[in-house]
């Protein structure tokens, strides 16, 4: 069977995407999605993404993390499948499109490479110890830390994504160091069990975490560094519930293939 896909990145963080409408894959097995995100044996992703018809949206956006496991939301993939929606001519410069956390709005720069995602709304901010537990779509950790440079993020996420709290179910962790105009931001992702290059959903965590934990109350907008680069997060903060929450940053094409399987 030959299959078409497209690579995207986001701040580094990478993706197989595969228009389902034209594709004669109808099922995909774990195993297959785990192969093909392989850095070494197979096209090398952090995650590959389905673009599927939807009745009531453009489209539909079905995500499977890197060991090939159905993923929970991933914000830069989003970013991503809007950039190829757009590119498809699904839509055109604004779009309404369908996740596992439900709908989504966006907005697409002309030239088709800088991607405005809303986000959902939160309330629910815990703190395990003096670390801060959120769900933006994906489950995080957020960690506030000094010297993130040089932390070793593998292995003390991976510590903390396997403690007896976590375990089970997993979890997302990011560390956090703040810098005067920007908060620089480090992950180790569940589903790719590894350090990524950035993380939407992630990110959008860290930045509501820290507005709590400063009571910045009102329009909220941070700037982000990550590994791969930039992306920022705004929201409205009345100091219980997160809204208009938008992940901002680059999505681009690396490149066309296709493959048999
Ligand atoms: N890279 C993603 C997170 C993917 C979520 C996944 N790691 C999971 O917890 O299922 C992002 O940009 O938001």
């Amino acid at each position: 069977m030959n299959i078409k896909f497209s690579k995207y990145q986001g701040a580094g963080n990478d993706f197989i995407l595969i228009d389902h409408r034209m594709s004669p894959l109808k099922n995909i097995d774990n195993e297959l999605v785990a192969q093909l995100c392989h850095r070494r044996f197979g096209i090398g992703a952090d995650g590959l993404m389905f673009l599927l018809d939807h009745e009531d949206y453009d489209f539909e956006m079905v995500y499977y993390n890197a060991d090939g496991k159905p993923g929970s939301m991933c914000g830069n993939g989003g970013r991503c499948i809007v950039a190829f929606a757009k590119h498809l001519g699904v839509f055109d410069n604004e779009t309404n499109f369908l996740a596992v956390d439900g709908p989504h709005y966006a907005k697409i720069t002309a030239e088709g490479n800088w991607v405005e995602l809303q986000m959902i709304d939160v309330e629910q901010v815990e703190q395990d110890g003096e670390a801060f537990v959120l769900n933006t779509g994906s489950p995080h950790y957020v960690a506030q830390v000094e010297n993130l440079a040089s932390l070793d993020v593998f292995n003390q996420g991976k510590a903390i994504r396997n403690n007896e709290t976590y375990q089970a179910n997993g979890i997302n962790v990011n560390f956090v160091e703040p810098k005067p105009d920007r908060l620089f931001v480090r992950t180790f992702e569940r589903g790719v069990e590894d350090e990524t290059y950035a993380c939407g959903t992630g990110v959008t965590a860290v930045a509501m975490a820290m507005a709590k934990h400063q009571q910045q109350i009102g329009k909220v907008e941070t700037p982000i560094e990550v590994l791969g680069g930039k992306l920022q997060v705004n929201f409205n903060y009345d100091g219980q519930k997160f809204t208009d929450v938008f992940l901002c940053g680059p999505a681009e094409k690396v490149f066309d293939g296709e493959l048999d399987v």
